[in-house]
């Protein structure tokens, strides 16, 4: 397959959802205004044409009252062409901004549904910096779309009407002396303009044709520096504590360095680019009076017959050399619609992507795993295991670091997608009956009432509520505090966001509570506060935890230990 086809191909699927989605038929309607807008004004010019023709005849005639006749009619075309093309640019604009309010909702639902977003991590195939994909790509797609579909609808009306214009005045301009001999040419500033836009179209795919994948190249590199500064930004106080500052420096100057070689060689290719465009630009302003120099001044046609065929010489040969006047930004959209496309096919895999275990909601009251055996994303067996979990007995999950356990727990909450064996869940662990903690909470950022409400929506709990499981946690300070915006994640201890972390536990009372290590940073008297608070507040809730400290086993009914004892 060609990869113009292929381009298109893409273009296609990542165009369609949206004239396809409800409203869709108002938006192509819509589309529909926008791409007659643009027939208006190429009408507009057309008749401009005609004026210029008039208008340089009676000055070359010396009629004043034409003279004067005709600036009345420039004043009002130039009035309508104004109006019409202000009326396109507000149009444009609210398509472009409707479109990509639906596509980014369409991909942030896809992004964050079915932990597509972990699940795009733990493979990693082909999606560098999916943030930037969702909030820069889908940006440049719409409006590089937008902007050139319409000038491609615009540029063929310009060619088919000027083409005629250009055509009706070769009438008295179409014969050729090549050698002594005259040659008949019907139509000839067309196919003058033909040839001479064939050519340039040619020279300068040629030389443009590595754009496309150093345009490519340069979003990626500067997604990835851009992502390394956030991550400097997000462990500045680590970073500040090694003394890491030198390390993170010469990082960072060197993946600016791929930015900086990246933007060397699209300059270098560019300028020959703009080079050979700017002469080609600057040739095409003569060649027009070269053929019709002869005719003018043989009296065969007027300076307003000669200046408007020129005028519309350049307007059918800019039509045709559309494309190759935009050759970057062609290599730049279709750079776009390739790493849309490919993000889009890991999504799409992601979503695809089962959990191995055979899950079955069981109308028992006990998780049972049998056979049990769980990989690495590489395909490496991790652990092999069999056991149930019963309501309502807690349980100590141990074992040495690195024999899975945290894994084991995402595979119960059917996050985790490789391995293989059967895991009957209990009809009351669904949804919102089972809370995973893990060993690193995470908090949004905004205000602390969301933070503790998280992952249910702060109006759906009664401001008590959490106030009073933020004391209980012993957060009482906190408490008063619900409306406070912050970075939470930044300013509060590793302890106190386990707290805050538990307080979410007391919260939405779950059926079933998985603490992965969810209070390891805690010292062990507050540790024991703390499981003491969930058995008297959380009665109904069955607690599995993993934890290193033998100080836990007093608060569980038994132990359950991976791996080598
Ligand atoms: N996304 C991943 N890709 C590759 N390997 C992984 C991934 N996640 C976990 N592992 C590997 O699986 C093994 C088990 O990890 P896991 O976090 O389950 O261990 P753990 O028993 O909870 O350890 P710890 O007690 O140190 O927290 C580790 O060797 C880890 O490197």
């Amino acid at each position: 397959m060609s990869k113009a086809w292929i381009f298109l191909k893409q273009l296609w699927a990542l165009t369609l959802p949206y004239f396809k989605s409800r409203g869709g038929l108002w938006a192509l309607g819509f589309f529909g205004f926008l791409v007659g807008l643009s027939f208006v004004i190429v009408e507009i010019n057309v008749r401009l044409s005609y004026w210029n023709n008039r208008f340089f005849t009676a000055l070359q005639e010396k009629n004043q009252d034409t003279f004067w006749a005709e600036i009345v009619v420039f004043a009002q075309l130039a009035g309508l062409w104004i109006a019409f093309a202000v009326l396109r640019y507000v149009l444009t604009q609210v398509f472009e901004i409707r479109w990509r309010t639906w596509l980014t909702n369409h991909f942030i639902e896809r992004w964050t549904r079915a932990n597509a977003a972990y699940k795009m991590q733990l493979t990693h195939r082909g999606t560098d910096n999916p943030d930037q994909r969702i909030a820069d790509d889908l940006r440049l797609f719409v409006d590089k779309t937008l902007a050139l579909s319409l000038s491609f609808i615009s540029n063929a009306a310009t060619l088919v009407s000027f083409s005629f214009v250009l055509w009706s005045l070769s009438g008295q301009v179409q014969t050729v002396t090549l050698f002594g001999a005259d040659y008949v040419v019907p139509g000839l500033l067309f196919w003058v303009a033909l040839v001479y836009s064939a050519l340039i179209t040619w020279v300068l795919h040629l030389i443009g044709r590595p754009l496309v994948r150093l345009n490519f190249e340069r979003e990626r590199r500067e997604a990835d520096f851009r992502f390394d500064l956030v991550r400097v930004r997000e462990n500045a106080e680590a970073v500040a504590l090694y003394g890491g500052g030198e390390a993170e420096r010469e990082r960072l100057s060197g993946r600016f360095e791929e930015v900086r070689r990246n933007f060397m060689a699209i300059v270098n290719r560019q300028k020959v680019l703009v080079g050979v465009q700017a002469t080609f630009d600057q040739a095409v302003i003569l060649v027009p009076y070269l053929v019709m120099g002869a005719a003018y001044f043989g009296g065969r046609i007027p300076l307003g017959h000669m200046t408007q065929s020129a005028g519309a010489f350049n307007s059918v040969q800019g039509a045709f050399s559309w494309f190759a006047n935009l050759y970057t930004a062609l290599a730049e959209w279709a750079a776009v619609v390739q790493r849309l496309t490919s993000f889009l096919q890991v999504l799409k895999q992601a979503e695809a992507q089962q959990s191995a275990f055979a899950a079955t909601p069981a109308g028992g009251s006990d998780w049972v795993a049998s056979d049990l055996d769980i990989a690495l994303p590489d395909g490496r067996p991790l652990l092999s295991t069999d056991f149930t979990l019963k309501e309502g007995e807690h349980v100590l999950i141990t074992g040495v670091s690195g024999s899975g356990k945290s894994t084991l727990f995402r595979v119960l909450a059917g996050i985790w997608p490789f391995g293989e064996g059967g895991l009957a869940i209990p009809a009351g662990a669904a949804g919102k009956g089972t809370l995973f903690l893990p060993q690193r909470p995470y908090v949004p950022v905004g205000t602390l009432r969301a933070a503790v409400a998280y992952p249910a929506k702060a109006a759906e709990v009664h401001d008590d509520v959490l106030r009073q499981a933020l004391a209980d946690v012993g957060l009482p300070a906190l408490a008063g505090r619900l409306d406070d915006e912050g970075h939470w994640q930044n300013t509060l201890s590793g302890g106190e966001l386990q707290r805050l972390a538990l307080a979410r536990a007391l919260v939405q009372q779950p059926r079933w509570l998985f603490l992965d290590e969810a209070t390891s940073a805690m010292d062990e008297a507050m540790e024991q506060r703390l499981y003491t608070l969930i058995r008297e507040r959380l009665p109904q809730t069955t607690v599995i935890s993993i934890g290193h400290r033998s100080s836990l086993r007093p608060f569980h009914d038994r132990e359950f230990r991976l791996g080598p004892a």
